[in-house]
């Protein structure tokens, strides 16, 4: 697949967190404003769904089997996709203004998610960190968590904030899981897209969505674009490698954020499109409890 494809025409309103699965092939992702998990088999080409009773933001897939995931009210787990919801840890912020949005697991399998707050008039967002039954505060200063991956010496955490132009760098100790050190590692120019949903390379490179920029970017780690990827959809949301080797890039997109006109020249935005790179993608930790 040299060139960029749409694999899945899903007509998601907001498709985010892709999540590859090399046991079975299967590109996981959700529609957060239709409060939908989606789990698509890329080798039998079928599509299953649920369908919850609010947005569901993010997840990740649990070591037990099931999943761990971040919704409006909090966070749950569930034993297979169609299962009841156990209560992980109940939101404390107001579940009005904020939901969450983005996160995926360390390599110690603590789930990392981050909240994006509404009004975008304070920086509210927080990063959140879920491990052995506890919840603990990681960074409260953005207006919609994003972007967080790791390096893959797991020494670097990053994470944006979309509406900000920014992706921040934290060192990251795995022993303990904590994050330090906050700095900018790269900014981008207002009015040509803005850092959503990423994923960090088996060679340390940092691929960002870039929201209403039409366009994925791979930036070097020291915070240089190395190459640009025009993306068939005005809002691409995030990115996630998977395949059978582990070089297909998979990018999902937002539909409900185009205009009219914007829809004529993508009409498969919402869709998953997916394209061949020249690296590999990290496989993706699982949740450990
Ligand atoms: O991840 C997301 O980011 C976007 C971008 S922004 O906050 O509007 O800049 C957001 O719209 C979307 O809802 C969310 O999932």
């Amino acid at each position: 697949m040299t060139t960029m494809q749409c694999v899945l025409d899903a007509q998601a309103k907001l498709a985010e967190c892709p999540r590859w699965d090399e046991h079975t092939q299967t590109l996981y992702f959700v529609d957060i404003d239709a409060f939908k998990l989606h789990a698509y088999n890329t080798q039998l080409k079928t599509l299953e769904t649920r369908i919850f009773d609010e947005e569901i933001g993010c997840f990740s897939l649990n070591e037990k089997g099931g999943f761990i995931a971040a919704f409006r009210t909090g966070v749950y787990t569930f034993a297979d996709l169609h299962a009841p919801l156990q209560v992980y840890w109940l939101a404390t912020y107001d579940k009005k203004t904020t939901r969450f949005n983005d996160g995926r697991c360390d390599a110690k399998g603590r789930f990392l998610a981050g909240t994006m707050y509404s009004p975008k008039d304070a920086f509210k967002g927080a990063l959140h960190q879920f491990s052995q039954g506890q919840e603990k505060l990681i960074d409260q200063a953005a207006w919609t968590s994003n972007g967080l991956a790791f390096s893959p010496d797991n020494k670097i955490m990053y994470y944006s904030d979309t509406p900000n132009h920014v992706v921040y760098q934290f060192d990251y100790d795995l022993e303990s899981g904590t994050a330090s050190n906050k700095r900018i590692f790269i900014e981008f120019p207002r009015g040509n897209g803005r850092p959503d949903g990423a994923a960090v390379d088996m060679e340390g490179n940092y691929w960002s969505a870039l929201y209403q920029g039409q366009r994925v970017v791979k930036i070097s780690p020291a915070g240089d674009i190395l190459e640009e990827y025009p993306v068939p959809a005005t809002y691409p949301t995030m990115v996630a490698f998977g395949g059978p080797d582990m070089s297909t890039l998979f990018i999902t997109t937002c539909r409900s954020a185009q205009t009219e006109e914007e829809l004529k020249e993508f009409p498969q935005a919402g869709g998953i499109f997916a394209i061949t790179v020249n690296t590999k993608g990290q496989y993706e930790p699982k949740f450990a409890g």
